[in-house]
């Protein structure tokens, strides 16, 4: 099977299932992405050139290029133990058509999701801006950021979207889950996947039924300097993701984070009843954090 971070795909005795796993960006999918890598049976896709290595094939034009052309990212090597291929592409998540396109061609994908408390998810994104020299974020605080009006110039507004719509995560797994039955669906928990990597991962593996089971408490490491589990190398060390994950950054201000968990409410609301319809009983921390921090 080849497995995609946005998505993965299942190559089994000439059938292809595919699992996407639809990234939410600055959750943790870069965490999953090398923790999945790490898997025997699983092989991520061929870097594209043209897109920043990910693929980006059902959000944009590339889609025009046929199925075929997308499973070119993903050869059979004979020699290699992989069952199952995956791939990440960012925008997937909130994509519009991306739902649509991924039942279309592939009906029996599996998905997965990691979600964060979306005011923190959106003040990552801005300093992920920020750190990229994005002239808007450099001139702007993230207060105004989130706080721009619709009149505001139209880079501002931009952001601020970017910032504050993928966050509303139930309006987009509607979308997913009108294409897709909640069998399909694997919600994770950014911040159990930041803490307990391990339980993270084996409960994926059961979701995926992969085998061979892979033992990731031999793999995992938690590395006080980084402040966050990284991959075992050898003996004493480990290799952590770069600087650009789990940046140090100052905390948010507190009424940036009111704000938020106040904008967020009825979208959390929906997100807890969504959970809920489709047999999800562990609603995340962070989840409950926000709503009962929102009527405070
Ligand atoms: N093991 C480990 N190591 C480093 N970082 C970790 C890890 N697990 C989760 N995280 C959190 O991942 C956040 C970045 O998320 P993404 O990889 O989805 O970002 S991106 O959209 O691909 O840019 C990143 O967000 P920031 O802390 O804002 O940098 C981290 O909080």
């Amino acid at each position: 099977m080849p497995k995609i971070n946005g998505m993965a795909v299942t190559r089994a005795r000439g059938i292809i299932h595919l699992f996407f796993n639809i990234p939410t960006t600055k959750t943790g999918t870069t965490a999953l992405y090398t923790f999945l890598s790490l898997h025997p049976a699983i092989a991520s896709n061929l870097p594209s050139p043209d897109t920043f290595e990910e693929i980006q094939f059902f959000n944009a034009h590339n889609y025009l290029r046929g199925l075929d052309w997308y499973m070119n990212f993903f050869p059979v090597d004979a020699n290699s133990s992989a069952h199952y291929y995956f791939e990440k592409s960012a925008t997937y998540f909130d994509g519009e058509l991306v739902p649509k396109r991924v039942h279309a061609l592939l009906p029996h994908a599996k998905l997965i999701t990691i979600l964060i408390s979306p005011a923190k998810r959106a003040y990552s994104w801005y300093q992920h801006t920020k750190t990229h020299g994005d002239v808007i974020a450099n001139n702007y605080s993230f207060h105004q950021v989130i706080t721009a009006s619709d009149t505001a110039p139209k880079p501002l507004r931009d952001l601020r979207n970017r910032c504050l719509n993928p966050g509303k995560y139930a309006q987009h797994l509607e979308r997913w889950l009108t294409y897709f039955s909640p069998q399909s669906l694997h919600i994770i928990d950014g911040e159990e996947l930041k803490s307990n990597p391990v339980e993270v991962m084996n409960e994926l593996q059961k979701f995926l039924k992969i085998t061979p089971f892979f033992n990731y408490t031999e793999h995992l490491r938690f590395d006080p300097k980084k402040g966050f589990f990284c991959q075992v190398v050898s003996g004493d060390h480990t290799k952590c993701l770069g600087r650009s994950k789990g940046r140090q950054y100052p905390p948010m201000e507190e009424k940036s984070l009111k704000l938020l968990q106040r904008y967020y409410l009825s979208h959390n609301t929906a997100l807890v009843k969504l959970m809920k319809r489709i047999g999800l009983r562990n609603i995340s921390n962070w989840l409950k954090e926000d709503l009962s921090d929102s009527s405070a």
